[in-house]
């Protein structure tokens, strides 16, 4: 089975996070869905550096010190991602979208309103849990 290596931008602006929607995809559990930017880690990469590039190349935007917030692991029929997660702080909103097709800014409690892949649902619940937490 397939692995892959993925980073995962939870970018938050005030008391929002970014929600972008992928296109279609030969692969109609993740066809579609909301999923935090980011992308597969390339060899030789840290996960620092592919989650500054990956935002630089999906939305046009610079990110600074990146801070990690879990590491999920998730099976899909096809293959197997493990995707780590950081919290990106920015100031402002201006992101152009280069490869999804929607985008939403959503306080944490609202996140459950969005159809997520799969892989992402434990990062949206361990955000829900710090929140209510405090
Ligand atoms: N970027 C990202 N990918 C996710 C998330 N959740 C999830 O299941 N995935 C899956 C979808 C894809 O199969 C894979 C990441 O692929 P990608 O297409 O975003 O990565 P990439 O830009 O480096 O890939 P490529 O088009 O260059 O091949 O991980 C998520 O929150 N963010």
């Amino acid at each position: 089975m397939k692995k892959i290596n993925v980073v995962a931008a939870i970018i938050q602006c005030g008391e929002e996070i970014l929600c972008v929607r992928r296109g279609p995809s030969k692969f109609n559990y993740i066809s579609e869905r909301y999923e935090f930017p980011g992308g597969k880690i390339e060899v030789d990469e840290t996960k620092d550096n592919a989650i500054i590039r990956e935002i630089k190349e999906e939305l046009h935007l610079d990110i600074h010190g990146p801070t990690y917030f879990n590491t999920v692991d998730h099976q899909y029929p096809d293959f197997q991602i493990t995707m780590h997660s950081f919290i990106c702080l920015i100031d402002h909103k201006n992101i152009t979208l280069t490869e999804h097709i929607d985008q939403q800014w959503l306080k944490i409690d609202e996140l459950n309103n969005l159809d997520w892949a799969a892989a992402d649902i434990p990062i949206v619940q361990k955000l829900q849990a710090e929140y209510i937490k405090g």
